[in-house]
């Protein structure tokens, strides 16, 4: 597989306390990768490792097929874009005039501030001041300048904090757009699962600076399979008729004081749920309830790696 970024064993110490630690983290091309970690896990300090603006304590960092040092730093970062802060602007001057100085800061062509306006969908509004943006508009901003000089990469630290719900939708869909549009491998971090779950293919989970969980979406997903759980008036007699008929039933608890006990099957179709309800009536078995849940992310996290984190 082609890796955009790849870290080997990085760490960062402060004050004598491992904040991110052995970090081994594989960025694949061309995708949306979610890293995702309640707040402090690591994940900023992370990113400017990525970026050159902290030293690692140990370790390195590979971007785009090569690792970093002191020689080729400009160099690759050249091929980066981030939005690491919120970003600074000159509110009396337009979008446009920002765009055009952060382009001479990065010695970057000022043509490429028409298309990163474009992109960011601000081209109607490129020559209004910036002082008289929504939150959500100086934000895409700072995404276009991130995507000054069409870089390969870009990096983006909590992209929608302090958005509302539309500004939210909107850098959603930004975010979406670039490496199926440009190419590009977007880099984003979020303390929310719900968040990433809707732009991310990859993702890393990381907590108090170590790598919990990385992978598709895709595997968390394939753990959420549905299932059934049906109240009856005899649940252990229900769950042997179940197992004769090798149905894959279970028993759980539940209810104010978990004095329920609830048969739990996996999801079926139709005519396997009617087979099952015959089969206990048949056998007067009464059947009270039957509803259909779906694990939540973070439930399937914890089934994963046996350890709870707040993602919501
Ligand atoms: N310059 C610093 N000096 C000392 N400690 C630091 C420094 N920068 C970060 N830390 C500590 O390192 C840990 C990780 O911080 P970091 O900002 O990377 O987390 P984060 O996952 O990005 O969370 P948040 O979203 O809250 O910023 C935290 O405990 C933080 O207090």
């Amino acid at each position: 597989m082609n890796y955009a970024i790849q870290t080997k064993n990085l760490c960062k110490e402060y004050k004598g306390e491992l904040r991110v630690s052995h970090l081994n983290l594989n960025i694949p091309s061309g995708c949306v990768y979610g890293f995702l970690g309640p707040n402090g896990a690591g994940k900023s300090t992370t990113m400017k490792m990525m970026l050159g603006l902290v030293k690692p304590t140990d370790g390195a960092v590979r971007i785009l097929g090569k690792t970093m040092n002191e020689k080729n730093r400009l160099t690759v970062l050249s091929m980066i874009g981030s939005l690491i802060e919120s970003p600074a602007y000159y509110g009396h001057l337009s979008g446009r005039e920002n765009l055009e100085i952060a382009a001479t800061l990065k010695g970057v062509n000022k043509k490429s501030v028409s298309h990163a306006l474009e992109i960011v969908h601000l081209n109607d509004v490129g020559n209004k001041k910036v002082k008289h943006y929504s939150l959500g508009m100086k934000q895409r901003l700072g995404i276009a300048c991130a995507l000054l000089g069409n870089p390969k990469l870009i990096l983006l630290d909590e992209p929608t904090n302090g958005l509302d719900p539309a500004g939210i939708q909107e850098i959603r869909q930004l975010i979406c757009r670039l490496p199926k549009q440009y190419g590009m491998t977007v880099l984003v971090s979020s303390h929310l699962l719900s968040e990433i779950d809707q732009m991310a293919a990859e993702i890393g989970i990381i907590d108090h600076g170590e790598l919990l969980f990385e992978n598709s979406l895709h595997v968390l997903h394939a753990h959420s399979q549905e299932s059934l759980h049906l109240r009856t008036s005899e649940p252990k007699r229900a769950l042997a008729l179940l197992k004769e008929k090798h149905v894959p039933a279970s028993l759980s608890t539940s209810g104010p004081d978990r004095r329920d006990t609830i048969l739990s099957l996996p999801m079926l179709s139709d005519s396997e749920l009617s087979g099952v309800l015959r089969a206990l009536i048949t056998d007067h078995i009464e059947v009270f309830r039957i509803e259909e849940s779906k694990k939540s992310l973070e439930d399937i996290f914890l089934d994963l790696t046996g350890r709870s984190v707040c993602l919501s």
